[in-house]
Formats: structure tokens, sequence, C-alpha cells
């Protein structure tokens, strides 16, 4: 899987044993290749106009494409990449197959994600070079969050709380390290103020005001910082699965297409991507690695709710955090509130 996964960002193909060979159309060096068919996702292809709508219902689900000549590497951009679709318009006709390989196809289309690119491939290519071989089973057992361990920890001093500690956290096979920050001092006496915060660059380095990111990051802080002073202690878990889990290029993708009037849910959709695609049974995980079974969760969001109710950590309270808007993130609060169904006001 780290192979396979590798691979891809450096346009490596992969193989899968219906699929057989599978190329990154973003990333290939095979920049020589064609192929009669593509591997697109559903939502890309209804807005190419391909898919039924059955298959469009279920927005990344797999759609294979054919045209009527053999696609060309320019071609396949051209249809893999929504930022093209204004100055590209695409020639055509092309028609959508039906897929023998079902699994293996939904399979290539999350490693792309995983990969950070963009989810399109071009179906058994004439000229591809040597391809990682991979399954549906890699992908299942790299998803585990049992292979998560603690890697180590130490005291680490913040503005919010001097008696602070960083916990960091491995997989074998995956380079994305996550970590936990416990404000105060841990104690079995307290349910922890928990918040699951994942990453956001642009939010939580940069002072981006698209989204509200870096304001939640430092308020969490702070609450954890006034719980422990009142004796309770806070953990912040620091989540490696930066825009919901399409990685900053394809973020930044989707801000582009946010800029052409599309919002945080249909850029995703343009994207062929998930609108939400992070994992939160690993977050549950890393709680149990630290010994915590009850929390008081700080967040909007009702899936991180039922997403670590269903991995048996117990809700003590869910506690409200919304902050104020401000112009260039109040549509992207309203449709987190509308279409993400945050409870937000
Ligand atoms: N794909 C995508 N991701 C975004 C966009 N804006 C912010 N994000 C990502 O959304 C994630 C927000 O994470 P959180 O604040 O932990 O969670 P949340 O779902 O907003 O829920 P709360 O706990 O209520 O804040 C981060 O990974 C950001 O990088 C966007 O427009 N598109
Ligand atoms: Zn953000």
């Amino acid at each position: 899987m780290a192979q396979a996964i590798d691979g891809l960002r450096h346009g490596w193909p992969i193989a899968l044993a219906k699929a057989g060979t599978l190329l990154p159309i973003e990333t290939t060096l095979a920049r020589e290749a064609t192929a009669d068919r593509l591997l697109i996702s559903a939502a890309r292809a209804a807005t190419l106009k391909l898919a039924n709508q059955l298959e469009a219902a279920v927005p990344h689900s797999p759609v294979m494409i054919r045209g009527a000549e053999p696609f060309d590497l320019d071609l396949a951009t051209a249809v893999a990449d929504p930022a093209l679709d204004l100055k590209h318009p695409l020639k055509g006709p092309f028609k959508a197959e039906p897929i023998a390989w079902e699994s293996d196809a939904a399979t290539a289309l999350e490693l792309a994600r995983i990969a950070g690119i963009l989810p399109a491939f071009m179906v058994a290519p004439d000229a591809a070079g040597e391809a990682q071989s991979v399954s549906p089973d890699d992908l299942s057992a790299w998803e585990d969050p049992a292979a998560l361990h603690i890697a180590t920890r130490a005291q680490l001093p913040i503005a919010a709380r001097e008696d602070s500690e960083i916990v960091v956290f491995r997989k074998p096979d995956d380079m994305r390290e996550h970590c936990a920050l416990i404000v105060g001092r841990q104690s079995a006496d307290a349910i922890p103020l928990v918040r699951l915060h994942s990453e956001c660059l642009t939010g939580d380095i940069l002072g981006s005001l698209k989204c509200d990111c870096g304001p939640q990051l430092d308020a969490a802080l702070a609450r954890m910082a006034a719980e422990a002073e009142n004796g309770g202690y806070g953990v912040l878990l620091y989540m490696r699965q930066e825009g919901r889990g399409i990685g900053l290029v394809n973020k930044m993708r989707a801000y582009r297409l946010q800029d052409q009037g599309f919002d945080t849910v249909e850029a995703n959709e343009r994207l062929g991507l998930p609108d939400e695609s992070r994992d939160f049974t690993t977050a549950a995980r890393m709680l149990r690695l630290l010994g915590i079974g009850e929390v008081r969760l700080l967040t909007n969001n009702t899936r991180k709710v039922a997403a670590l109710e269903e991995e048996k950590i117990s809700i003590a309270e869910r506690v409200a955090h919304a902050l104020p808007a401000n112009p260039f993130n109040q549509r992207y609060l309203d449709t987190k509130r509308d279409r993400a169904g945050h409870l937000l006001p």
C-alpha cells in the first residue's frame, strides 16, 4: 500500500487483479500513453453529462468512459481536471460503460484520494511502465487503526498552558504522524475536554479567513487551559487529514472552484472527491491508547460525535464550538450548517 500511494504521487501506475493496469492521469510520467477507456468518479462523469442518475447518486463511485478515439494525455487531463472546464470544452463523444471490477475501481479512486491526486486513471494504457500491485484487501488492512501506536511523548509547554505534553503516533505503512496535545495533567478523576482537529495548513498556520479552523484551534486550546486551571484537563487530537482527507493540493483545487461560485461540497464533488473522507476511527484509537474512554467533545459536527460513539468512546457532553464568522467564511459556515449537518447558528 505505502508503495502504491507513493507510486501514484510519483506518477507510476498501479495494478489490480481484475482491473489490470491503471495509470494516474495527473501525475503520470508516461507522457505518450494512450488508452481506450478512463476511470473517473461518478460526480466528474455527471459534470461531463456521462453518468446516469443512479451512478451520480454516489458522487465518488467509479465510472468508466470510452471515447470515439483513444484518449491521449491531453484529452485525458481535460476529462480529469475540472479547472480546465472553462478554457478547454471537451470534444467527445464519450460514453459510460459498465465496470466488471467495481471493487478494484473503488479502491483505485480511494488510493488517488489518499495520494492527494485527481481521482482519474487511464485503464490498461498501451505504454505505462512497471505497475505496483495492490488489492482492496491491502486498502482495508492499511485503514485498520489497530496498527497505530504511540511513537514517543514529551513535555511541550505551550503559550496557552505550560504544563502540556505532546504524544506522537505512528503507523508503519503511513507517513502521516497524528499527535495529541494533553493540556494540563491527565487524571482519572476528570472527564477531559477533547477536540478532534483536522489539519488545515491555510487556517491553522497562515491565518486564512476562508474557514474557521485557526480561531477554532486557538479557542480550543484556551478552553482547555481554563479546564486545567480548574483541575481538569484537555486533549487536542491533531489529525493529519488536511482538507477533510483530500490533501492540500486538492483542497486548493476546491478553493479555485469555490472562486467560480461552487460551494465547498459542490467543489469537492466536481473534483470527484468525497466532501468528507476523514477517518475518525483513528481518533478513537488515539484516545484508547491514551487510556481515555469518556470525553466531553468540543465540536459542532454531529458526525464526529456519532463516529466516536460507534467506536465505544462515551460522549459525556457535546460542547458547542462556534466562532464568529467573517465575510470570507460566511458561505462556508452556512454550507457546513445546511449541507453537512453541523450545528451552527
Ligand atoms: N475539502 C475542503 N476542506 C476544507 C475546506 N475548508 C476547510 N477544510 C478542511 O476541513 C477540516 C475542518 O476540520 P475540523 O474543524 O476538525 O472539523 P469540522 O468538520 O469543521 O467540525 P467542528 O468540530 O465542528 O469544527 C480541515 O481539515 C480543513 O482543512 C474546504 O473548503 N474544502
Ligand atoms: Zn480550515
